[in-house]
């Protein structure tokens, strides 16, 4: 079990955001949480990355909780916001700086890069910017990137579809499929797009105020279902 989530709550004031009794994630599933503005997703996924504390309850990775241990930080990688990134460098200076603290060479680097030439579609790379320079959607995809390179088992996106352009959604989406197939690579992703949720994930989970309202294996009719719980 890659994750395994106990008894987890934040809460804020008065406010409970997160509450969720139990949820488990197996190796090589591609989850997506669902969820209106508030929901609490980003507040849980920076419980699962040990960015906030939770007030109570924990998450363990591979069994280990991450508030006490490191280990999980060498398979997993993440991407939230532009707060992942370091603006005052080029995306260059920036992968190697985070291929440097994943022990990867500047040629593993480049070699990395020069695979997700299309990815980047001729706008990120040997462009003489500094990241604060570009649109928030290639921001995005250098962060996005950046995970990547870092060849994680577990890999989380907080909304990775937002702010990117339909090709490069599409490409993202077939670049997680490959890393699924190819390597079992296991993917939390929020996202408010239900369709790319439903056609990317095999199992969606429905966050409303803090709790697990749904949590099932996708199927044809998922996005269905979805549509008309929204729209209600
Ligand atoms: N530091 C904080 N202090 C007080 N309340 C907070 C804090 N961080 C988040 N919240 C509240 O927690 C709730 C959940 O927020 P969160 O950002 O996790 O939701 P979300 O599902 O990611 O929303 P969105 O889809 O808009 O990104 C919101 O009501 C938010 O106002």
């Amino acid at each position: 079990m890659i994750l395994e989530i106990k008894n987890l709550k934040k809460v804020y004031g008065d406010k409970t955001v997160v509450n969720i009794e139990y949820l488990q994630i197996a190796e090589g599933e591609t989850v997506g949480l669902v969820g209106n503005n508030g929901a609490g997703k980003t507040t849980f996924f920076r419980m699962l990355l040990d960015l906030i504390r939770p007030s109570e309850g924990s998450v363990l990775s591979k069994g280990e909780n991450v508030m006490q241990t490191d280990a999980w930080k060498d398979y997993t990688a993440s991407f939230l916001d532009e707060g992942f990134l370091i603006d005052y460098l080029t995306p260059e200076e920036y992968f190697i700086f985070i291929g440097s603290l994943h022990n990867l060479s500047q040629a593993d680097v480049s070699a990395y890069l020069s695979r997700y030439t299309e990815f980047f579609n001729g706008e990120i790379i040997n462009s003489g910017k500094y990241i604060r320079d570009f649109s928030k959607g290639n921001q995005n995809k250098v962060g996005i990137a950046a995970a990547l390179m870092q060849n994680p088992e577990f890999l989380v996106l907080d909304e990775p579809f937002a702010n990117l352009d339909p090709t490069t959604q599409i490409r993202l989406k077939t670049i997680l499929r490959s890393l699924k197939s190819e390597r079992r690579l296991t993917t939390f992703i929020s996202s408010h797009d239900l369709n790319h949720v439903t056609d990317v994930c095999d199992r969606i989970i429905l966050l409303e105020k803090g709790l697990v309202i749904k949590d099932f294996m996708k199927d044809e009719n998922s996005l269905k279902e979805l549509e008309e719980y929204f729209s209600e």
